[in-house]
């Protein structure tokens, strides 16, 4: 645990599951709650309607409650990932986590509840009690072998799904990756020799779902804390793991693994040697699944190996073997056909999905999740990652249709093709293209130019930035002045940080010389451009990126936008033909909108208008979005006639006469641009369905409303984001916060990179 509090990670995750409202989800109601009569309708006296309903035909309490979508991940923490017995409390992070995962990927909504108690049957009754109000049970983190039971019994005795996650959940994932791992390797299931590292929960599970599928018993050898589980042991043992003995001369984990096709790990960091892994046989496969750290690291496989396929369980190296990418996914298919039970046909049919869906071609929407790099199924590509967009329509279909098949769905999918669209609906692209993104600049690093480099907030932005793994920060300011700073707020890594002052730069002249052919037609004298790059910030840092010398700038904390934005235009033009413009991306709950210009112009032409839509679509695009344009007025299609949306009108009228590529109606009112009941009311509308690219009329409005969206609204507000600068340069609102100002960075970089 200490190399844990020791590693980077450890601060800045304590800080992020602090900030704000600490633990990491709340609860939103989805109904109006405003008025008395909105009260009486969700309290008494009117919900006594749903309590008589419900009362009368239990099956109503699908239609009247959140049961049907309502997910309890229960843990009572005495196995926490590989952490060991944390405690119910100790273990609330990761059921918190765990209950946030479902929401993300799957669009289901989560309790977590951590029960203190390591006796069975209190553990059991507590859990049986609470059947009624949720749609399934996920099992989390329970020690073996005391988890064998609780599940077993519960399943008995419960009518909706019970599934211990890191059983089975972590069996479907390992057995998709063991498939694609033994075809690739042209081996087959039923000759293999296989060691599994652990015998607890996880283990357990994945040995018996991979004997399911076709190996042999005598084939595998299964290895816990004294070594392995042999015919005859008695220290340690119990009726699972006897389940497994074999008849073997072999003792250590290391007399088991000589010769082996795979290693299946499934206990602590650190439980395999290097000389281990160059003992086995050849083309090795090594799935290494311990959480958080793997019992031997890839660097170190690939030190005595070039011939093994690899998989852990973490996310930062190819092929991560996690039940992530099977739980939210097996439940939404559960819960969508009201499965009594999660059965070997709904696990076999995941399994089997997640290895298809490996083998597919990636297509480009998709290629983005693998870093833009469009996978090819192999070694280094054996099983989607959790951000695959395709998981969430393609996994649980197969398990839906898996439960109607073996007859445990109570309420069938009638209408396949509905039901495939209603999946790919319940995921926004926004959050998932946005780690997209993140995840190509850390494929590729950059240098990017922190000017306000002695303020607090942005040299911890810099350093999270370079932790993150995003690139290089450069920070301008006073070397002394920044690491008393470090100091002071207890920040590490100054010497790894690079620090300029401009009026202390060695070849600042050239900058000096850049500015003034730029500036010297603007009424600027030589003396003018030297005390811009040496005294100002943002000058400074323009004229790095301008001259190569760094890929991107971020700059706003301690400037209002228009003074920072004054200073980079003396620098930096825009892209040729193109309009500078800023774009708030307004993530709320259901829908991601992106709202344009909200920064730079006034009162924007028609023409102006028309070039800042193509500059919104654009990033709409980035994010995974399909653009669908509505130019906004107060009026809708000529109604009520006025001057002031004639501009609108005529925006419109300039696109019609261009060959685009994307969907784009108005004027019309923000109400019926988002609204597909209000936009019904216009059949000749353009748009297929509600807008998602805002062109506002004016800059106050547009000011106005993304503010209003990030102050009252429950949206998240990104931005807004500067786009048409010939090169990348981003001002963040002054009160960006730590996390902004490293979003604001990274999306900079990858602006670097297009
Ligand atoms: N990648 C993924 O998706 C998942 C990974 N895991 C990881 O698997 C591991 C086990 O989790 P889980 O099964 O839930 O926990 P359990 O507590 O149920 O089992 C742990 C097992 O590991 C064994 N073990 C501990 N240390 C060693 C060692 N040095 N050498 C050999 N065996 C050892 C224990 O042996 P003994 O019986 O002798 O005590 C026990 O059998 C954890 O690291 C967890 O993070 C779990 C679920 C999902
Ligand atoms: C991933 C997971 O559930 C575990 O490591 O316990
Ligand atoms: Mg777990």
């Amino acid at each position: 645990m200490s190399d844990k509090r020791d590693s980077g990670q450890y601060d800045e995750a304590l800080r992020y599951h602090a900030q704000g409202k600490p633990g990491k989800m709340e609860i939103i109601a989805t109904k109006a709650m405003t008025t008395q009569h909105d009260l009486s309708l969700a309290y008494s006296p009117g919900v006594a309607a749903p309590c008589l309903a419900i009362a009368e035909d239990p099956e109503t309490v699908y239609d009247y409650t959140t049961k049907g979508n309502r997910v309890a991940v229960i843990s009572n923490g005495t196995a926490v990932l590989g952490l060991g017995n944390l405690g119910a409390l100790g273990s609330k992070p990761v059921m918190e986590g765990k209950a946030v995962l479902f929401k993300r990927f799957a669009d289901l909504d989560c309790f977590d509840l951590e029960l203190d108690t390591e006796d069975v049957d209190e553990f059991v009754n507590s859990v049986r009690l609470m059947g009624p109000s949720f749609g399934g049970i996920n099992l989390e983190d329970i020690k073996a072998p005391e988890c064998f039971i609780i599940e077993q019994r519960l399943r008995e005795l419960m009518d909706i799904p019970v599934f211990h996650d890191d059983q089975h959940g972590t069996a479907i994932i390992c057995a998709a990756g063991l498939i694609n791992a033994l075809d690739l390797t042209g081996r087959s299931i039923k000759n293999v020799k296989v060691v599994v590292n652990g015998a607890g929960a996880a283990a357990i599970a994945c040995l018996e779902l991979i004997k399911a599928m076709g190996l042999p018993h005598e084939n595998a050898i299964l290895c816990d804390t004294k070594g392995v589980i042999f015919q005859g042991r008695e220290e340690g043992m119990n009726q699972w793991k006897s389940a497994h003995a074999v008849e073997t001369e072999a003792r250590t984990l290391e007399e088991a693994m000589a010769g082996s096709d795979v290693f299946l790990g499934l206990s602590v960091k650190d439980a395999v040697t290097k000389d281990m892994v160059k003992s086995m046989a050849e083309k090795p496969i090594v799935f290494a699944m311990a959480n958080p750290d793997p019992e031997i690291r890839p660097e170190e496989i690939a030190e005595v190996r070039d011939d093994a396929i690899v998989a852990t369980g973490r996310s930062d190296f190819p092929n991560q073997v996690n039940n992530v990418l099977g739980f939210p996914y097996i439940f939404r298919g559960a819960l969508d056909v009201r499965a009594t039970t999660i059965n070997e046909a709904m696990k076999i049919a995941a399994a089997e999905a997640l290895a298809e869906l490996a083998r597919e071609d990636v297509p480009d929407e998709v290629a983005a999740a693998y870093k833009g790099q469009r996978p090819v199924y192999g070694p280094e590509y054996i099983i989607p990652v959790p951000f695959d967009p395709r998981l969430i329509s393609h996994v649980p279909m197969a398990v839906a249709k898996a439960a109607m098949e073996s007859g445990v769905a109570r309420r069938p999918i009638i209408d396949e093709h509905a039901y495939r669209n209603e999946l790919r609906a319940r995921l926004d692209p926004t959050a998932g293209s946005l780690q997209l993104i993140m995840d190509e600049v850390r494929a590729a690093p950059r240098r990017v130019v922190f000017a306000e480099g002695e303020e607090e907030k942005v040299i911890r932005a810099a350093v999270e930035f370079q932790k993150a793994g995003y690139g290089i920060p450069v920070l301008i300011g006073r070397k002394d002045e920044i690491h008393k700073i470090m100091n002071e707020i207890g920040v590490e890594g100054a010497n790894s940080l690079e620090i300029y002052n401009a009026s202390e730069m060695e070849d600042r002249e050239k900058y000096h010389d850049f500015l003034f052919a730029r500036l010297q037609r603007q009424g600027y004298l030589f003396r003018d451009c030297v005390r811009l790059v040496n005294r100002d910030r943002n000058i400074f840092a323009s004229c790095m990126v301008a001259m190569g010398d760094a890929d991107a700038v971020l700059t706003g904390v301690t400037r209002r936008f228009s003074v920072a934005f004054k200073e980079i235009q003396k620098v930096i033009d825009p892209k040729e033909g193109q309009r500078i413009a800023g774009v708030s991306v307004i993530v709320g709950r259901d829908r991601t909108v992106f709202m344009a210009d909200t920064t730079v112009t006034n009162l924007p032409t028609a023409e102006e208008l028309v070039q800042i839509s193509k500059e919104a679509v654009e990033v709409a695009r980035r994010l995974g979005h399909e653009p669908r344009v509505a130019l906004l007025s107060y009026s809708n299609f000529g109604n009520p006639q006025h001057i002031t949306s004639d501009r609108i009108r005529e925006a419109v009228c300039l696109l019609d006469k261009e060959e685009l590529d994307f969907e784009y109606d108005g004027d019309m009112s923000a109400d019926v641009a988002l609204n597909p009941e209000l936009m019904a009311m216009y059949p000749f509308c353009r748009l297929s369905g509600p807008a998602n690219v805002l062109i506002m009329p004016g800059l106050h409005s547009a000011n106005i409303a993304s503010k209003l969206m990030s102050s009252l609204g429950e949206s998240t507000v990104i931005g807004p984001l500067l786009v048409g600068l010939s090169k990348p340069v981003q001002i963040v609102p002054i009160g960006a916060t730590v996390s902004d100002l490293v979003n604001m960075a990274a999306l900079a970089a990858h602006e670097a990179g297009q």
